[in-house]
């Protein structure tokens, strides 16, 4: 199981300049493997992120997932989402206005479970992020912490195959950040599933089994010493 994207690129015209947000990235992430995506603001990581879940299309280049183009719109692409991928985007999509005991298995329900097994096994995921004292909550009653758990609870009830998280630990204290680092390497390393990380956490990236630093919307060289993971503006 590997995707690979192959010279991918994504510009944006604003106010008649062009930005290469993405320019030309290559890279692949095989299964078992934590890979983290380090660079500073701007330099187009959550561009990159968005393109690798097929949830934005390349201007040119190509995003594949085990040698099969990764689909980008209708059904196919709704199923792809729904069977291999785990995406955790910057600002945590819950489902407004419910309890999370009875959306956090919703995932599974799409998938044709029946909803008391589903809502049982989003139950699961929430104790297992720390949220078990929360399930009556609605997403508007959780902190912004909360909510990114509860997100990350929801995205792994289908046990994807491909995680693709966007600042994962962004808004967590340091003890919690330190269970979602520890889910992420286990979720790669245990149960081989291919993680990818946009992240400003040396935490996380020190955990990471290559670190890929982006700049001006292309990689440089892996990092191979954490050391050299200075903070990033
Ligand atoms: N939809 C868009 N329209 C126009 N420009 C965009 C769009 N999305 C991103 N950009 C530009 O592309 C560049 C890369 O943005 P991106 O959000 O990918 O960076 P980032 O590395 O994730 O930053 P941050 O760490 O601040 O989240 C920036 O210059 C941004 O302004």
């Amino acid at each position: 199981m590997t995707l690979r994207l192959d010279r991918v690129s994504r510009h944006f015209d604003v106010g008649g300049e062009t930005v290469r947000a993405v320019d030309g990235v290559s890279l692949t992430i095989e299964r078992g493997e934590l890979i983290a995506l380090y660079g500073p603001s701007g330099s187009g990581k959550s561009t990159l992120l968005l393109l690798a879940a097929g949830l934005d299309r390349p201007d040119s280049g190509s995003v594949s997932w085990d040698g099969v183009p990764v689909p980008l719109g209708g059904r196919a692409a709704d199923r792809w989402r729904r069977d291999t991928l785990g995406v955790l985007l910057q600002q945590p999509q819950l489902v407004e206005g419910v309890p999370l005991h009875r959306s956090a298995g919703l995932r599974l329900e799409a998938r044709g479970m029946r909803r008391s097994q589903a809502r049982l096994a989003g139950i699961r995921a929430l104790r297992e992020v720390g949220l078990g004292h929360r399930l009556e909550h609605r997403p508007d009653q959780l902190s912004i912490g909360q909510r990114q758990r509860a997100a990350i609870a929801r995205a792994l009830t289908t046990d994807p195959a491909l995680i693709l998280a966007d600042e994962p630990t962004g808004s967590l204290d340091s003890q919690t950040s330190a269970q979602i680092v520890d889910l992420l390497d286990a979720l790669a390393h245990e149960r081989g599933r291919a993680v990818l990380i946009v992240t400003h956490d040396p935490q996380l990236a020190h955990r990471a089994d290559r670190v890929l630093r982006l700049a001006d919307g292309r990689l440089s060289e892996p990092v191979h010493d954490p050391a050299d993971l200075s903070p990033q503006p």
